[in-house]
Protein backbone atom coordinates (compact mmCIF):
# COMPACT_ATOMS: atom_id res chain seq x y z
CA UNK A 1 0.00 0.00 0.00
CA UNK A 2 1.07 3.65 -1.36
CA UNK A 3 2.40 5.94 1.88
CA UNK A 4 -0.29 7.83 2.82
CA UNK A 5 0.45 11.61 2.08
CA UNK A 6 -2.65 13.52 3.72
CA UNK A 7 -5.42 12.17 5.96
CA UNK A 8 -8.85 13.77 6.85
CA UNK A 9 -10.19 12.41 10.35
CA UNK A 10 -13.70 13.84 10.52
CA UNK A 11 -12.32 17.25 9.92
CA UNK A 12 -15.01 20.52 9.85
CA UNK A 13 -13.49 23.46 8.30
CA UNK A 14 -15.18 27.05 8.28
CA UNK A 15 -15.31 30.54 8.83
CA UNK A 16 -15.97 32.30 11.90
CA UNK A 17 -18.13 29.14 13.26
CA UNK A 18 -19.79 28.50 9.84
CA UNK A 19 -18.61 25.24 8.95
CA UNK A 20 -17.70 24.94 5.01
CA UNK A 21 -17.12 21.82 5.05
CA UNK A 22 -18.14 19.20 7.33
CA UNK A 23 -17.14 15.81 8.11
CA UNK A 24 -14.50 14.53 5.62
CA UNK A 25 -12.60 11.70 6.98
CA UNK A 26 -10.32 9.78 4.57
CA UNK A 27 -6.97 9.16 3.00
CA UNK A 28 -4.66 10.58 -0.25
CA UNK A 29 -1.46 8.16 -1.24
CA UNK A 30 1.65 9.19 -2.45
CA UNK A 31 1.36 9.77 -6.41
CA UNK A 32 -2.68 10.11 -6.38
CA UNK A 33 -4.27 12.53 -8.82
CA UNK A 34 -7.68 13.43 -7.29
CA UNK A 35 -9.98 15.88 -8.78
CA UNK A 36 -12.49 17.74 -6.14
CA UNK A 37 -15.67 18.55 -7.43
CA UNK A 38 -19.53 19.36 -6.37
CA UNK A 39 -21.74 22.49 -6.96
CA UNK A 40 -20.78 26.01 -6.20
CA UNK A 41 -19.99 26.70 -2.59
CA UNK A 42 -19.55 22.96 -1.99
CA UNK A 43 -16.49 23.64 -0.03
CA UNK A 44 -14.17 22.85 -2.27
CA UNK A 45 -11.65 25.78 -1.95
CA UNK A 46 -12.19 25.71 1.53
CA UNK A 47 -11.11 22.89 1.55
CA UNK A 48 -7.43 22.90 -0.40
CA UNK A 49 -7.50 25.91 2.67
CA UNK A 50 -7.42 23.56 5.08
CA UNK A 51 -4.88 21.10 3.30
CA UNK A 52 -2.19 24.35 2.84
CA UNK A 53 -2.84 25.14 6.70
CA UNK A 54 -4.81 28.31 5.83
CA UNK A 55 -7.66 28.05 7.80
CA UNK A 56 -7.26 25.39 10.90
CA UNK A 57 -10.06 22.80 11.66
CA UNK A 58 -13.14 23.94 13.93
CA UNK A 59 -12.87 19.93 14.56
CA UNK A 60 -11.11 17.10 13.61
CA UNK A 61 -7.71 17.08 11.98
CA UNK A 62 -5.75 17.39 8.55
CA UNK A 63 -2.49 15.09 8.90
CA UNK A 64 0.28 16.22 6.23
CA UNK A 65 3.60 16.77 6.34
CA UNK A 66 5.40 18.91 8.62
CA UNK A 67 7.30 20.60 5.97
CA UNK A 68 5.45 23.06 4.67
CA UNK A 69 8.22 23.23 1.48
CA UNK A 70 6.36 20.02 0.49
CA UNK A 71 2.90 21.56 -0.37
CA UNK A 72 2.66 23.86 -3.61
CA UNK A 73 -0.89 25.72 -3.82
CA UNK A 74 -2.25 27.72 -6.73
CA UNK A 75 -5.24 29.45 -5.61
CA UNK A 76 -8.63 30.69 -8.21
CA UNK A 77 -7.14 33.38 -10.79
CA UNK A 78 -9.64 36.04 -9.11
CA UNK A 79 -7.26 35.21 -6.40
CA UNK A 80 -4.04 36.48 -8.06
CA UNK A 81 -3.42 40.55 -7.81
CA UNK A 82 -2.50 41.34 -11.14
CA UNK A 83 -1.56 44.69 -10.48
CA UNK A 84 1.70 44.03 -8.84
CA UNK A 85 4.46 45.31 -10.66
CA UNK A 86 6.42 41.86 -11.22
CA UNK A 87 7.43 40.40 -14.16
CA UNK A 88 7.09 36.81 -15.55
CA UNK A 89 11.01 35.65 -14.68
CA UNK A 90 10.35 37.09 -11.11
CA UNK A 91 7.06 35.71 -10.63
CA UNK A 92 8.30 32.58 -11.98
CA UNK A 93 11.85 32.63 -9.37
CA UNK A 94 9.55 33.11 -6.93
CA UNK A 95 8.88 29.44 -6.83
CA UNK A 96 12.59 29.14 -5.26
CA UNK A 97 11.54 31.43 -2.10
CA UNK A 98 11.34 29.00 0.09
CA UNK A 99 14.60 27.63 -0.43
CA UNK A 100 16.69 30.25 -1.34
CA UNK A 101 14.40 33.17 0.92
CA UNK A 102 13.47 35.97 -0.03
CA UNK A 103 17.14 37.75 -0.21
CA UNK A 104 19.12 34.59 -0.78
CA UNK A 105 21.08 34.25 -4.04
CA UNK A 106 20.09 32.78 -7.58
CA UNK A 107 22.67 30.13 -8.95
CA UNK A 108 23.36 29.70 -11.89
CA UNK A 109 21.56 26.05 -11.99
CA UNK A 110 18.89 28.26 -10.23
CA UNK A 111 18.56 30.55 -13.60
CA UNK A 112 18.73 27.65 -15.78
CA UNK A 113 15.73 25.81 -14.30
CA UNK A 114 13.86 29.07 -14.11
CA UNK A 115 14.37 29.26 -18.13
CA UNK A 116 13.37 25.41 -18.31
CA UNK A 117 10.43 26.06 -16.58
CA UNK A 118 9.23 28.82 -18.55
CA UNK A 119 9.91 27.47 -21.68
CA UNK A 120 8.37 24.04 -20.54
CA UNK A 121 4.93 26.34 -20.07
CA UNK A 122 5.76 27.94 -23.58
CA UNK A 123 6.06 31.66 -22.65
CA UNK A 124 9.90 32.01 -24.17
CA UNK A 125 10.00 35.57 -24.85
CA UNK A 126 7.92 36.75 -22.67
CA UNK A 127 10.81 37.11 -19.26
CA UNK A 128 10.32 40.55 -18.83
CA UNK A 129 6.38 41.29 -19.69
CA UNK A 130 5.26 42.61 -16.45
CA UNK A 131 2.11 40.09 -15.15
CA UNK A 132 -0.37 42.97 -15.58
CA UNK A 133 0.03 43.18 -19.18
CA UNK A 134 -0.46 39.20 -19.95
CA UNK A 135 -3.51 37.38 -21.05
CA UNK A 136 -5.21 34.83 -18.46
CA UNK A 137 -3.89 31.51 -20.07
CA UNK A 138 -0.44 33.28 -20.37
CA UNK A 139 -0.57 34.28 -16.57
CA UNK A 140 -2.14 30.93 -15.38
CA UNK A 141 0.82 29.14 -17.53
CA UNK A 142 3.57 31.59 -15.77
CA UNK A 143 1.77 30.53 -12.69
CA UNK A 144 2.71 26.71 -13.30
CA UNK A 145 5.91 27.64 -14.09
CA UNK A 146 6.49 28.84 -10.81
CA UNK A 147 5.13 25.20 -9.74
CA UNK A 148 7.64 23.77 -11.38
CA UNK A 149 10.22 25.71 -9.27
CA UNK A 150 8.63 24.47 -6.19
CA UNK A 151 9.30 20.86 -7.24
CA UNK A 152 6.27 19.98 -4.13
CA UNK A 153 5.17 15.99 -3.55
CA UNK A 154 1.97 17.76 -3.06
CA UNK A 155 0.58 20.14 -5.64
CA UNK A 156 -2.96 21.77 -4.95
CA UNK A 157 -4.97 23.44 -8.03
CA UNK A 158 -8.10 25.39 -7.62
CA UNK A 159 -9.79 25.94 -10.69
CA UNK A 160 -6.51 25.52 -12.79
CA UNK A 161 -8.25 25.46 -16.32
CA UNK A 162 -11.43 27.92 -15.78
CA UNK A 163 -11.93 30.32 -18.67
CA UNK A 164 -8.72 29.23 -20.72
CA UNK A 165 -8.69 28.12 -24.47
CA UNK A 166 -8.18 24.13 -25.38
CA UNK A 167 -4.58 25.07 -26.53
CA UNK A 168 -4.15 26.20 -23.22
CA UNK A 169 -5.85 23.44 -20.99
CA UNK A 170 -4.03 20.74 -22.95
CA UNK A 171 -0.58 22.30 -22.60
CA UNK A 172 -1.01 22.48 -18.55
CA UNK A 173 -2.99 19.05 -18.29
CA UNK A 174 0.11 17.51 -19.52
CA UNK A 175 2.39 19.17 -16.95
CA UNK A 176 -0.43 17.92 -14.50
CA UNK A 177 0.17 14.53 -16.47
CA UNK A 178 4.00 14.75 -15.78
CA UNK A 179 3.59 15.52 -12.23
CA UNK A 180 1.65 12.58 -11.89
CA UNK A 181 3.95 10.59 -13.98
CA UNK A 182 6.80 11.73 -11.45
CA UNK A 183 4.69 10.55 -8.03
CA UNK A 184 3.92 13.51 -7.15
CA UNK A 185 0.50 13.99 -5.50
CA UNK A 186 -2.25 16.22 -7.21
CA UNK A 187 -5.54 17.54 -5.70
CA UNK A 188 -7.07 19.87 -8.49
CA UNK A 189 -10.54 21.64 -8.00
CA UNK A 190 -12.51 21.15 -11.01
CA UNK A 191 -16.02 22.00 -13.09
CA UNK A 192 -15.21 20.92 -16.22
CA UNK A 193 -16.65 16.84 -15.42
CA UNK A 194 -15.75 15.54 -18.55
CA UNK A 195 -12.09 16.55 -18.21
CA UNK A 196 -12.04 15.00 -14.77
CA UNK A 197 -13.19 11.73 -16.14
CA UNK A 198 -10.42 11.72 -18.87
CA UNK A 199 -7.77 12.44 -16.98
CA UNK A 200 -8.46 11.99 -13.02
CA UNK A 201 -8.33 8.46 -11.86
CA UNK A 202 -9.74 9.48 -8.56
CA UNK A 203 -12.52 11.91 -7.72
CA UNK A 204 -13.74 13.53 -4.17
CA UNK A 205 -17.26 14.56 -4.66
CA UNK A 206 -18.34 17.43 -2.04
CA UNK A 207 -21.69 19.15 -0.98
CA UNK A 208 -20.48 20.42 1.88
CA UNK A 209 -20.25 16.86 2.88
CA UNK A 210 -18.79 14.13 1.17
CA UNK A 211 -20.97 12.83 -1.08
CA UNK A 212 -18.04 9.73 -2.40
CA UNK A 213 -15.09 9.68 -2.51
CA UNK A 214 -13.26 6.76 -4.85
CA UNK A 215 -12.58 6.03 -8.33
CA UNK A 216 -13.98 8.70 -10.66
CA UNK A 217 -16.41 6.59 -12.75
CA UNK A 218 -17.97 4.64 -9.33
CA UNK A 219 -18.39 8.76 -7.71
CA UNK A 220 -19.40 10.77 -11.05
CA UNK A 221 -22.67 8.82 -11.28
CA UNK A 222 -26.14 11.09 -12.71
CA UNK A 223 -27.38 10.11 -8.85
CA UNK A 224 -24.79 11.39 -7.01
CA UNK A 225 -24.46 14.57 -8.66
CA UNK A 226 -28.25 14.72 -8.27
CA UNK A 227 -27.62 14.26 -4.60
CA UNK A 228 -24.29 16.80 -4.28
CA UNK A 229 -26.46 19.55 -5.41
CA UNK A 230 -29.71 18.78 -3.62
CA UNK A 231 -27.90 18.62 -0.34
CA UNK A 232 -26.13 22.47 -1.29
CA UNK A 233 -29.25 23.87 -2.04
CA UNK A 234 -30.45 22.49 1.63
CA UNK A 235 -27.38 23.88 3.00
CA UNK A 236 -28.40 25.98 6.33
CA UNK A 237 -25.73 28.88 5.70
CA UNK A 238 -26.29 30.71 9.06
CA UNK A 239 -25.60 26.90 10.50
CA UNK A 240 -23.49 26.82 13.36
CA UNK A 241 -20.92 23.91 14.03
CA UNK A 242 -22.77 20.70 15.35
CA UNK A 243 -22.93 20.57 19.32
CA UNK A 244 -20.62 17.86 19.45
CA UNK A 245 -17.88 20.20 17.48
CA UNK A 246 -19.27 22.87 20.18
CA UNK A 247 -18.28 20.93 22.93
CA UNK A 248 -14.92 19.96 21.48
N1 LIG B 1 -13.37 33.98 3.62
C1 LIG B 1 -14.62 33.53 3.84
N2 LIG B 1 -15.36 34.01 4.87
C2 LIG B 1 -16.61 33.54 5.10
N3 LIG B 1 -17.20 32.58 4.38
C3 LIG B 1 -16.49 32.06 3.34
C4 LIG B 1 -15.19 32.50 3.02
N4 LIG B 1 -14.75 31.81 1.94
C5 LIG B 1 -15.76 30.97 1.61
N5 LIG B 1 -16.79 31.12 2.45
C6 LIG B 1 -18.07 30.38 2.40
O1 LIG B 1 -17.78 28.98 2.52
C7 LIG B 1 -18.65 28.23 1.68
C8 LIG B 1 -17.81 27.35 0.76
O2 LIG B 1 -17.08 28.18 -0.11
P1 LIG B 1 -15.93 27.64 -1.07
O3 LIG B 1 -15.32 28.84 -1.74
O4 LIG B 1 -15.05 26.73 -0.32
O5 LIG B 1 -16.80 26.79 -2.12
P2 LIG B 1 -16.38 26.23 -3.55
O6 LIG B 1 -16.88 24.83 -3.59
O7 LIG B 1 -14.92 26.41 -3.78
O8 LIG B 1 -17.26 27.13 -4.52
P3 LIG B 1 -17.03 27.62 -6.05
O9 LIG B 1 -17.18 26.41 -6.94
O10 LIG B 1 -18.16 28.58 -6.23
O11 LIG B 1 -15.66 28.25 -6.14
C9 LIG B 1 -19.51 29.25 0.92
O12 LIG B 1 -20.76 29.36 1.59
C10 LIG B 1 -18.73 30.54 1.06
O13 LIG B 1 -19.60 31.65 1.06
Amino acid sequence: MAEEVLAFRNVTLGYDRHPAVHHLSGVVARGELIAVCGPNGAGKSTLLKGVMGLLSPLSGSIARPDDGRRIAYLPQAAEVDRSFPINVYDIVALGLWRRTGLLGGVSRADRERIAAAISAVGLDGFERRTIGTLSGGQMQRALFARLLMQDAEIILLDEPFTALDAATVRDLIALVERWHGEGRTVLAVLHDLELVRAHFPRTLLLARSPVEWGETRAVLTPSNLIKARHMCEAWDESAHACEAERAA
